[in-house]
């Protein structure tokens, strides 16, 4: 074999290696004029006003605005655990919420929390096949190999498999518990400021592990942050929402190449995003300090 052929083979296993798995085919999710008033007989919490977002299959959509602004409601929205006020919600093009119709939690949108919910009595390969085996969806053969394929492939999790989770670091346990999420194939992944309690270190380790994670088991995932930093270096749109009640302000594209280096966020391209999403997200956030609401963003 030439020098040349073997440059070219090199350069195709290298591409190989780092390129996004295909987009899929389901996971697209339509938030149409979605409002969400609390307590509409008493306080009336007025959270969400004429919301609308779409989402097409395998997008990394993020979502940031000051504190109070109503991302958590949107995402109980979509997770199910509430209902919308006015609108309606569609996950492939079927009912998801609607005024009359409560959405209902199911294994298809899976949440991911800052603070974990592992179950720290049984191993991580335990935890990770514990949705397929309860819901009755695999052997537990299938079930096994599955889940350890996932974990190796995720970052090699695999080593950790008979780790029990207090003897892993947060940052560990918070990307087992995205395999736990996606050994139930979700359509959505909605991860709300998972990793907000962390330091700058260990979450510039965690953006690592979720764009290796994301460009090999791609799904349609929106991510919940006030670190505008982070949004523009995960995502492929950051949706910034007003203070309270919240609408959506503005969607700030980004077109940075896959895969994300941490060397991007030295970019021109990237300062200038950072640029835009700090003036918008900052006009919001001083609205909603000047009514006295606490400012994060
Ligand atoms: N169950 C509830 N009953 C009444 N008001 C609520 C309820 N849940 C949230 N709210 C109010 O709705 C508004 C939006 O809250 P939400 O938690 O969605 O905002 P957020 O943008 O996620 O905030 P943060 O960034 O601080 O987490 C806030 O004013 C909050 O106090």
């Amino acid at each position: 074999m030439t020098a040349q052929a073997s440059h070219a083979i090199d350069a195709a296993m290298e591409k190989s290696l780092t390129a996004m798995a295909p987009r899929p085919d389901v996971g697209s999710l339509s938030i149409e004029s979605v409002s969400k008033t609390y307590d509409p007989e008493g306080a009336r919490v007025v959270a969400l006003h004429d919301c609308s977002v779409d989402i097409a299959p395998g997008d990394f959509l993020a979502i940031v605005g000051p504190s109070g602004c109503g991302k958590s409601t949107l995402m109980n929205i979509i997770a199910g655990f509430d209902n919308v006020t006015e609108g309606r919600v569609l996950l492939d093009g079927q009912l998801l919420a609607t005024p009359s119709s409560p959405p209902k939690p199911g294994p298809d949108r899976v949440v991911v929390f800052q603070n974990g919910a592992l179950f720290p009595w049984k191993t991580v390969l335990e935890n990770v096949m514990y949705g397929p085996l309860v819901q009755h969806k695999m052997a537990l053969d299938a079930a096994e190999e599955r889940a350890m394929d996932l974990l190796t492939k995720c970052g090699g999790l695999d080593k950790v498999a008979a780790s029990y989770p207090p003897q892993l670091s947060s940052g560990m346990q918070r990307r087992v518990e995205i395999v736990r999420a996606l050994i139930n194939e979700p359509k959505i992944l909605l991860l709300d400021e998972p990793f907000r309690a962390m330091d700058t270190v260990s979450k510039n380790t965690m953006h690592q592990h979720l764009l290796e994670m994301y460009r090999v088991c791609r799904k349609t995932i929106l991510f919940i942050t006030h670190d505008l930093e982070e949004a523009i270096y995960l995502a492929d749109k950051v949706i910034v929402m007003t203070s309270r009640p919240g609408t959506i302000k503005s969607t700030i594209a980004v077109n940075l190449p896959r895969p994300r280096t941490p060397e991007m966020m030295l970019g021109a391209e990237y300062l200038a995003l950072k640029a835009q999403a700090i003036a918008s997200v900052h006009e919001e956030a001083k609205k909603a300090f000047e009514r006295g609401e606490r400012e994060h963003a």
